[in-house]
């Protein structure tokens, strides 16, 4: 039996983070102050509580579509180079104050350019706030390292153009690609000839399949394209039938997902929210987690999603009885999956994550026994 991590060891817990879209976790004051700063003014309210809530409200879509409809306005607001830079900044610094040590975010370059900006000049800007961010981070006393993945939006026509842009800034902090938006209708074969650019130029990326959609989605992400990782890939489950004495029976695209060690970035509040899964309870992941899948835990949008890593592994704790080994595991299978130099994957596993979890073991062990201490009078 383990001892239940506390909230403050969860957030001191080191994490890393996938799967997580930066016009999905912009701040409710800042989403004023940039529509403010830069003329928009389709939003709803200018109150910051009240926007907040209302940007919350995405979590009672009940469908992806319905879910994507709010990030017409963080999407709004970031069409300038100072207003991308500064949502950029502020990203790296929530994320690292949540005590994220590594972490993956994610944008399409597309969406910013209403009002005449390159995509150069998005990915510039983006890249800008992020190292802005990271430094601001470490003079607070939080280190983090962020990577950029670039994302087409799959019912549009350009992800030919973002994926040749992923390629020209992977040594400037662009470290892989996606495809983002409505699943059904929009499979990610529609997006081949990217994939297969990628694949020659040895360029690492992941594809959101298995949320709005089902298997035949993730079996054209993994065999047709090829991706590393799968975003969500909830749906997995589909090719899984429990017996009636329990024990799990896997299709073969399960037995390959599996096999192969494909990450699965899963973001439990998120699928909720898009109705895939009723609720935190019912989630798959302890399930996949049992199986031996390689399982992640992330946040995907936490402005819509009302979440940050340590809510996520909060209600995971909560609901499943997870301990520090458990979110320990978590955290090592996403530094494995992540898209930098296996030489680097590794320095954070055995520099940062495993000794940042014994430190925290090691604190439960000292609380336990100076609770039974006998009293030294
Ligand atoms: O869970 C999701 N599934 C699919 N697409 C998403 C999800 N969350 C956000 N986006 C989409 O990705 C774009 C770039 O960040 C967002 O604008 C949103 O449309
Ligand atoms: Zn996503």
């Amino acid at each position: 039996m383990h001892d239940v991590p506390t909230l403050d060891q969860i957030r001191r817990a080191p994490k890393v983070l996938l799967h997580d879209h930066l016009d999905g976790g912009v701040r409710p004051r800042t989403v004023l102050e940039l529509a403010e700063q830069t003329g928009y003014d389709a939003l709803p309210t200018s109150d910051v509580d009240e926007t907040e809530k209302w940007f919350a409200a995405a979590c009672e879509a009940g469908s992806l579509e319905e879910y994507l409809e709010r990030f017409v306005h963080t999407v709004g607001v970031m069409q300038t180079p100072d207003a991308i830079s500064r949502v950029a900044a502020e990203c790296a610094e929530d994320l690292a104050a949540d005590g994220v040590v590594y972490a993956e975010v994610r944008y399409a370059p597309e969406l910013s350019t209403q009002r005449g900006l390159s995509l150069d000049e998005v990915v510039e800007a983006m890249l800008d706030g992020f190292r802005r961010g990271a430094a601001d981070a470490e003079r607070a006393g939080h280190r983090i390292r962020v990577g950029v993945l670039l994302c087409a939006m799959r019912q549009e026509t350009r992800a030919q153009e973002i994926a040749e842009l992923a390629v020209k800034y992977r040594d400037a902090g662009v470290v892989g690609f996606d495809i983002a938006g409505p699943e059904a209708g929009f499979p990610p074969t529609r997006s081949l000839d990217a994939f297969e650019y990628l694949r020659r130029e040895n360029c690492h990326f992941t594809i959101h399949a298995g949320e709005g959609f089902g298997l035949p989605s993730i079996w054209e992400a993994i065999q047709w394209c090829g991706a590393a990782r799968l975003g969500h890939g909830v749906r997995i489950v589909d090719d899984i039938t429990i017996g009636a004495d329990g024990t799990a029976e896997l299709g073969r695209l399960a037995s390959f997902v599996r096999d192969r060690r494909i990450p699965l970035e899963m973001c439990p509040r998120s699928n909720v929210h898009t109705g895939t899964v009723p609720s935190v309870a019912d989630h798959p992941i302890a399930l996949l987690r049992d199986l031996h899948f390689r399982v992640t835990v992330n946040t995907d949008n936490r402005l819509m999603s009302q979440t940050s890593m340590t809510r996520e592994f909060s209600e995971l704790v909560e609901q499943f009885g997870y301990g520090l080994d458990d979110l320990q595991w978590f955290t090592v299978n996403a530094m494995k999956s992540a898209f930098i130099p296996f030489p680097q994957r590794l320095a954070l596993i055995n520099e940062v994550i495993k000794p940042g979890y014994a430190a925290l073991r090691s604190e439960s062990l000292f609380g336990r026994v100076a609770d039974h201490a006998p009293a030294i009078s």
